[in-house]
């Protein structure tokens, strides 16, 4: 994924100015700075909810900017959200099959004459939607209604969704707000897991830094919009630059 010259203004506020930044595939790129700085706006840009008012976003060889917002899951990309959006009366494996809809063939026709090849595909991906609640720690919730769960399983749940799309990019937006200490632990070996068996792309933004720092390559700072660095966690860590924003006085 690269952004080049990313800018967007809402009327006469700046909220991101001239952002540039490079995720290499199969990488991990935390997404770090204050709150405001325009994180969760970088990354409604990239998802297609927001359109910059300048600048460029590729997803591998497609021009995000070129394609209209509902098609970016077929071009990989798949996103979680600050506070998980699931279909509360719904088992927690619906929930997680919704996130097969960019990859499954035909169209609302063929799904329902239920034709051969759709209940083929059918199967498959409820096996996998299986396999993905195993690998988080969630199977024995399959069957169980999502309103029944905690918030922190919740964000499991929306991570299995998310994956189940086979994304070359997923982007996570504070996946370890509100965990428990035993559930971040989770979070952050199934980050590693997921680095092992699969070819993704992850651009994490977190504000607990000893989340970014096991899980991260590297970290690119904002604030106020605007690049502040890029470097390791560790970098970040010590750079006065960053205490600074953070703190909001110098170093
Ligand atoms: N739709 C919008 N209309 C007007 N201003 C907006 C809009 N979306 C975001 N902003 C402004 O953009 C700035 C950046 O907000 P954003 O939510 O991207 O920050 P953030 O870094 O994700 O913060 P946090 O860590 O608190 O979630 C804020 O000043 C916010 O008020």
């Amino acid at each position: 994924m690269t952004l080049t010259d990313v800018s967007l203004r809402f009327g006469g506020i700046h909220v991101l100015e001239d952002v540039s930044l490079e995720a290499e595939p199969g990488t991990v790129l935390g997404l770090v700075g204050p709150n405001g700085a325009g994180k969760t706006s970088l990354f409604n840009c990239i998802s297609g909810h927001y359109r910059p008012s300048s600048g460029s976003i590729r997803l591998d060889d497609v021009d995000a900017l070129a394609v209209r917002s509902s098609r970016l899951a077929e071009a990989g990309l798949a996103r979680t959200f600050q506070h998980p959006a699931l279909q509360l009366d719904a088992t927690v494996l619906e929930n997680v099959l919704l996130g097969a809809h960019s990859r499954l063939p035909g169209g609302p026709v063929s799904w329902s004459l239920r034709l051969p090849k759709t209940r083929r595909a059918e199967r498959e991906v409820r096996q996998e939607a299986h396999d993905l609640l195993e690998r988080f720690g969630l199977g024995w919730a399959a069957t169980r209604r999502a309103d029944e769960l905690s918030h922190g399983l919740h964000k499991g749940i929306e991570l299995c969704r998310a994956m189940l799309s086979r994304p070359t990019l997923l982007l996570l937006d504070e996946p370890a707000a509100g965990l428990s200490h035993g559930e971040v632990e989770q979070f952050i070996d199934s980050v590693r897991d997921m680095r092992k068996d699969f070819d993704v792309t992850i651009v994490v933004v977190e504000h607990h830094m000893g989340v970014i720092a096991a899980i991260t390559d590297r970290v690119f700072v904002i604030n106020q919009g605007r690049e502040l660095m890029e470097g390791t966690a560790e970098e970040a860590r010590n750079d006065p630059r960053v205490v600074e924003a953070y703190l909001g006085a110098p170093a």
